[in-house]
């Protein structure tokens, strides 16, 4: 069957399911799956209070269920088993959590609530790897979980009477078993059928799909947070099935036939027609700003610069440390969990190895000044993306060029920026093309240096300079490794459309040309061609505006930056080769670095007619 290759990644590991539930034991047998049956004696007892949502609540509990049984089994017999799987299924309702009921009264309550109204589902799962580190038990956890709408049908007393009597409620969260009687009190389901009766099997696969074949492996954009399944196995299985968004074209498909059964009840039950397929993929896009806005907050507030001194640190210890209130950095500490830029452990949160690397603000690889940057100067002009679509680019603040040395401040937050960036991709660019044959390059507009010491690095015989604006040179040395500059590299101080331009057997011009408009393009071009001799290069770094649509998806961000800002433009990778055969320059040979993010140039100067 087309999943297997998903859950038969776990064909071969010691699996536990930590959970008592039959529904569970059976939705997962049913899919293939094999293990052993360790009930949890986890007390389902946590203070919901402290959650800051249901699901929060289930998840923990969900984690906790698991994490006992695998405890328990490395106690026994000092080894655990490779895979503990702990779910836990909640009803929310006019904000409460209904549990299973202790008794029937318990029961008629919970009922009563739910008569005639929506209320959701929720599972909480935890699958948690484990294996014997140092004779110590050591566990990796991973959690998500998945919502549920149901909605009953305005019910008598005497049928709620009737259905409590038959026995059904009591082993089940909210009081009713959607998969037998209890199908028959249900109007429609929104969502995963299987989350309802305890277990949310599509979102598990997208799980495992996601641990065992991770971003790299296979083509990066395709994998979306808790979205996409990133394996062509699984997808295909979506598309054949009715549409992988559609939770129903799931359920039909789905193990067993309770879900189909459940599906064809709930029509049965008549007057509701069935809602359009859940957007999921849209509500995400919908609400996209709001995660790259959490990521900025955190990044202004040196979240991670604290958790990766210190960690691991409870809501009220990093609140304390940045100065905040204890509940908004709670949240927006779950926030950057949700998002997987932060994990959290019973002991508090602590930064995941991306958040480490790129956010804190220190480091080789820090975007730290790029996040900074987006969140004060972006932001703030894609607030005028409409005007920038209705007048045409560049009408955004009615054509105010922004100065990147317009204050000491300004600038150092560009160069931070840049140099982040730059640092990303260097070595790519400087590797693109063997660049060996040239001894002395130029650098135009090259900052921080972090390019020029990528190629002092790559080609031994290679003399780099630096050449930009005084005002950024002023702030360069405490951007150079070890701070002081490489001796095959030099600063020199000058404006390429001015100044006399260094000599150099090779020009670079590395995101550089979309920050201008065409004629100042030629200017430079002109005077750079001038400069090089016969046999010496350009060699060009741009993000492009691809026509191709396959690509828009991936030149997004690109494309719209160069619509908002108030100066340059976007041209395609045809249009930068045209501009360099204008100016001289022959056998211009093309590259990608960067996953295809960046267009890279490199053309031989023509010795003149
Ligand atoms: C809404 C609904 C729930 N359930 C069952 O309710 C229990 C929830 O309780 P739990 O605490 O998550 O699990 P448990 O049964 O106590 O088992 P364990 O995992 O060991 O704690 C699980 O059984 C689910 O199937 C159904 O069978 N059908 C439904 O329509």
């Amino acid at each position: 069957m087309a999943l297997s290759p998903v859950i038969g990644k776990l064909l071969h590991k010691r699996v536990v399911l930590a959970s008592a539930s039959p529904r569970r034991r059976e939705i997962l047998s049913q899919a293939g799956l094999r293990f052993e049956v360790v009930p949890s004696r986890f007390k389902e007892t946590l203070d919901k209070a402290s959650f800051p949502a249901p699901y929060a609540y289930a998840m923990e509990t969900a984690k906790q269920k698991a994490l006992e049984v695998a405890a328990r089994m490395y106690q026994k017999d000092l080894r655990a088993p490779d895979v503990v799987i702990g779910a836990d299924t909640i009803v929310t309702v006019g904000g409460l959590i209904l549990e299973k009921p202790v008794d029937k009264q318990d029961a008629y309550r919970m009922l009563s609530m739910l008569n005639g109204k929506e209320h959701s589902v929720f599972t909480g799962v935890a699958i948690i790897h484990c294996c014997s580190k140092g004779g110590q038990l050591d566990t990796d956890v991973c959690q998500f979980h998945e919502e549920t709408t149901v909605r009953f049908s305005r019910l008598s007393e005497e049928l709620l009477w009737e259905y409590i009597d038959s026995g059904e409620p009591m082993d089940k969260a909210g009081g009713y078993g959607i998969q037998a009687l209890g199908g028959m009190l249900v109007e429609y389901v929104r969502g995963d059928f299987l989350n309802v009766v305890g277990f949310p099997l599509n979102h598990f696969c997208k799980k495992l799909v996601e641990l065992y074949y991770p971003p790299g492996r296979h083509d990066v954009r395709r994998v979306k947070h808790d979205s996409i399944p990133a394996v062509d196995t699984f997808e295909d299985l979506s598309d054949v099935e009715g549409g992988g968004s559609d939770p129903a074209g799931g359920i039909e498909g789905g193990p067993g036939g309770q879900a189909a059964a459940g599906t064809r009840g709930a029509e049965a039950n008549g007057a509701v027609e069935s809602p359009p397929p859940f957007p999921a993929d849209l509500l995400e896009l919908i609400d996209g700003f709001k995660a790259s806005k959490a990521l900025f907050t955190a990044c202004k507030l040196k979240v991670f610069d604290v958790l990766k001194d210190e960690a691991p640190l409870k809501a009220a210890e990093v609140a304390g440390r940045i100065d905040a209130s204890v509940c908004g950095t709670g949240r927006l500490l779950d926030a950057c969990v949700a998002l997987g830029l932060l994990e959290k452990t019973d002991g508090g949160y602590r930064n995941t190895e991306v958040a480490s690397r790129h956010l804190a603000s220190d480091g080789e690889y820090s975007l730290h000044g790029l996040v900074t940057r987006h969140d004060d100067h972006a932001w703030e002009l894609f607030t005028r993306l409409e005007v920038a679509v209705r007048q045409g680019p560049n009408a955004v603040a009615g054509g105010k060029v922004e100065d990147p040395a317009q204050s000491q401040q300004t600038t150092l937050q560009f160069m931070r920026a840049m140099h982040g960036l730059s640092k990303l991709t260097a070595r790519r660019v400087a590797t693109a093309f063997d660049l060996s044959r040239f001894t002395s390059a130029c650098d135009l507009g090259g900052c921080t240096g972090a390019l020029a010491h990528e190629l002092a690095h790559e080609y031994p015989r290679m003399r780099v300079t630096v050449f930009d604006l005084p005002d950024v040179l002023e702030h360069v040395a405490c951007f150079q490794p070890g701070g002081r500059p490489s001796e095959r590299i030099s600063f020199v101080p000058g404006d390429f459309f001015k100044d006399s331009l260094p000599e150099a057997e090779l020009y670079v011009l590395s995101r550089i040309l979309h920050d201008w408009p065409d004629d100042q393009v030629h200017a430079l071009l002109g005077r750079l061609s001038g400069r090089c001799k016969p046999g010496g290069g350009v060699l060009v770094a741009e993000e492009t505006v691809d026509e191709d649509p396959a690509a828009a998806r991936s030149n997004l961000a690109a494309a719209l930056s160069l619509l908002v800002r108030p100066r340059g433009r976007g041209r395609s990778g045809a249009e930068y080769r045209d501009l360099l055969e204008q100016h001289g320059f022959r056998d211009v040979r093309v590259a990608a670095a960067a996953g295809g993010a960046l267009h890279l140039l490199l053309g031989t100067r023509a010795s003149p007619p």
